[in-house]
């Protein structure tokens, strides 16, 4: 968890608010920093079986056009991934948590950091088979043990893979998530994407603003803030959290994100 973050639980932290129907700088000076899985896509049974409306897909080319180009995804998933998902469109994008970064008309840049070594792999995998319901998804430099379908699993999972890093991956990190706990190449997250991205045209000299729901996006948020621009948190505000602004869920995400590409 980054430092300076705002407990918005408790009694004296300042509300969220409803983000204004248009932010600071729109469209000239405003860049857009998008999560994917539970920000503009509803969470799903399995990461395979999420789904994005057209007109979502649509909207968010839209806005990227007003933006002058300066609207960049950010997400846990890997590039090609994120990729299917939004097709057509090929965004500047900061993958697997900010491990992979492909520039603004850039190409795809490697991958920072190793893979988790081969005994971390098959510890995990071990681990997972033992327990019918766990699913191991491999992204290459990360890797996520989900337990969405057998949540009370989730004390163990995490002990387990906490144990697990720490015996075989030093040069990785935990980041947990929404029933899910994934390994990260160390010193790769979303707020050092948004910063790399930032130094850059079409995004330098504008103000980052970052829509996002998990543990994860508050490197990013805290990124945003300090660059002077905010962050927009998607969904229940029952966390610590550097946004000033939330949006109930990710069908309030896209209404905003459709009514800001029309205004
Ligand atoms: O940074 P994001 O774009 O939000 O990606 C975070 C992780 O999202 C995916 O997992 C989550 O969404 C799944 C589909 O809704 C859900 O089944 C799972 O429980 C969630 O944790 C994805 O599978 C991960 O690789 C991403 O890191």
């Amino acid at each position: 968890m980054p430092d300076g973050i705002v407990d918005a639980r408790h009694a004296g932290a300042r509300e969220l608010t409803p983000p204004p129907a248009q932010p600071d700088g729109f469209p000239d000076r405003l860049a857009l920093f998008l999560d994917l899985d539970g920000t503009v896509l509803d969470l799903a049974p399995t990461p395979d079986a999420v789904w994005i409306a057209p007109e979502t897909v649509a909207a968010i080319d839209r806005l990227a056009e007003r933006l002058g180009g300066a609207l960049a995804v950010i997400t846990g998933r890997a590039l090609d991934d994120a990729d299917q998902i939004l097709a057509p469109l090929r965004l500047p994008t900061a993958a697997l948590h900010g491990a992979e970064l492909r520039r603004s008309g850039g190409s795809r840049v490697a991958a920072a950091g190793e893979p988790p070594s081969e005994r971390l792999r098959a510890a995990l995998t071990a681990f997972a088979d033992a327990r019918p319901g766990l699913m191991l998804e491999d992204k290459g430099q990360s890797v996520a043990l989900h337990y969405r379908a057998v949540p009370e699993l989730e004390d163990e999972v995490r002990a387990r893979v906490s144990e697990l890093v720490a015996q075989f991956a030093p040069d990785h990190e935990l980041q947990p998530g929404k029933m899910v706990v994934e390994i990260r190449p160390h010193g790769c997250d979303k707020g050092g994407a948004v910063r790399a991205l930032m130094s850059e045209p079409p995004f330098a000299g504008r103000i980052p603003l970052v829509l996002g729901d998990d543990l994860t996006d508050e490197f990013a948020f805290e990124a945003a803030v300090g660059l002077g621009g905010g962050a927009i948190l998607i969904g229940a505000a029952d966390r610590p959290t550097a946004a000033a602004h939330v949006l109930r869920d990710p069908e309030a995400a896209r209404r905003w994100l459709a009514e800001l590409a029309r205004a």
